[in-house]
């Protein structure tokens, strides 16, 4: 059986009857040889789009978690995202023209910048009060309200909001602190997992494997290496970033490289069978974005044309809902796009049958992501089912 998804290749003439022996079937087959089953689903995105944390949280819903001790590895890595964030905020002050609330927070100041890019390994009393310190201060307030002018992580705020919880002795990374967490991926890794087959489609279990890759440029010529056999690209791109430019390139709106990527994806020869499925995610950053009084219209113009489209009025009731149906919409006009020639990687065909699905998402949310990775698997599993049949008949 050849797996292919998400193509719509349902047989019409096929009866029920036969659409039953399809299915036991396919269900034999699955329970009698797993390994070719497997589908292997891969991540791709830019860097922070959120394809490690989706990996966080095949593990929370599917391989029960973090042990106390693995919770406890990733106490270096906390230590470095509090320690960086803080750095960062400090250093930008000057070239944003700002200036700190007290002398008490420039000695702050003077004190975190002396110290190494390196977090340290314990945080100490006097290094306690000089974050609480910084963190209160009017002036970095400023500063973090301004960044997306400058690389920060997305979660420095959580970070320095748990800060006092984090700095106790006895601290363990809570599923959330994990899930907050921030580390480069350079390489590929990848995750196996099983989830159970809902009874409507014959019940059993399936495996998954997923493949993270990293998304900043100079990591993207290795995704080649894993494009084989996979039968749905899961890709990830953040709504929030309309305001911010790349780490790797501070010219580059970070929007529109996704969207440049996005592209580059979709038109690849080496994915054309593979099924497409988008999650636009980090809504919950775009929204607190937009209530704190940015506009994509500062950065992508042509929104103020789109928001005016009659036919969207039903379905966007605020600024919110529209900022996300233009960048979804942004996608969707890619897809219909004319290939234009221009590496050889690309498709020969100059239009494309394929479908994409498109999911708002929060990454961090457990809940949400178990939600959308339900339909995403039900899809999968259906899409599969659907195929075998095609091949049958
Ligand atoms: N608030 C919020 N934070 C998110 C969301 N998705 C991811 N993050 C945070 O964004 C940061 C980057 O996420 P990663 O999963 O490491 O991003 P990535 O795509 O793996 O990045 P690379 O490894 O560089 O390619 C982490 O600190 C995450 O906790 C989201 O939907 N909302
Ligand atoms: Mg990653």
């Amino acid at each position: 059986m050849k797996l292919r998804l998400l193509r719509c290749l349902r047989n019409p003439k096929q009866s029920t009857r036969q659409k039953e022996e399809v299915h036991h079937h396919m269900i034999s087959d699955m329970s009698s040889n797993f390994k070719d089953t497997t589908v292997k689903i891969l991540l791709l995105g830019t860097a922070e789009s959120g394809k490690t944390t989706i990996i966080k949280q095949m593990r929370i819903l599917h391989i029960n978690g973090f042990t106390d001790d693995e919770r406890r590895e990733k106490i270096p890595e906390i230590y470095q995202n509090i320690h960086d964030s803080i750095k960062q905020l400090v250093l930008q002050m000057e070239p944003l023209g700002l200036r700190f609330g007290s002398v008490t927070s420039e000695r702050s100041a003077h004190y975190i910048l002396s110290l190494p890019a390196e977090a340290p390994e314990y945080f100490t009393e006097e290094y306690c009060d000089h974050v609480v310190t910084l963190w209160n201060d009017v002036g970095i307030r400023a500063c973090y309200d301004r960044s997306n002018e400058f690389p920060l992580l997305d979660s420095a705020k959580y970070f320095l909001d748990n800060f006092a919880r984090i700095s106790e002795e006895e601290y363990i990374p809570s599923t959330e602190d994990i899930l907050h967490s921030r580390k480069v991926t350079t390489g590929i890794s990848k995750i196996t997992f099983r989830v159970p087959i809902p009874k409507s489609l014959g019940g059993g279990e399936q495996e998954f494997r997923m493949y993270d890759v990293g998304g900043q440029r100079d990591e993207r010529n290795k995704w080649i290496q894993v494009f084989e056999g996979i039968q749905a690209v899961l890709f990830l791109i953040s709504c929030s970033e309309f305001d911010q430019n790349l780490r790797e390139d501070p010219k580059q709106n970070r929007l529109q490289e996704a969207l440049n990527l996005f592209r580059a994806v979709w038109q690849n020869r080496f994915l054309a069978s593979a099924g497409l499925i988008v999650f636009l995610n980090k809504y919950d950053i775009m929204e607190r974005k937009i209530r704190a009084g940015k506009h994509i219209v500062d950065y992508f113009p042509e929104f103020e044309e789109f928001s005016k489209r009659p036919q969207q009025q039903q379905s966007c009731f605020d600024e919110c809902d529209w900022t996300k149906m233009f960048i979804k919409q942004k996608m969707i006009d890619i897809t219909h796009e004319q290939f234009k020639r221009n590496s050889r990687n690309q498709c020969d065909v100059t239009y494309s049958e394929r479908e994409c699905y498109y999911h708002f998402t929060v990454a961090t949310d457990t809940r949400c992501i178990r939600d959308v990775f339900s339909d995403v698997q039900q899809m999968i599993l259906s899409e599969n089912i659907n195929m075998a049949g095609s091949s049958l008949f």
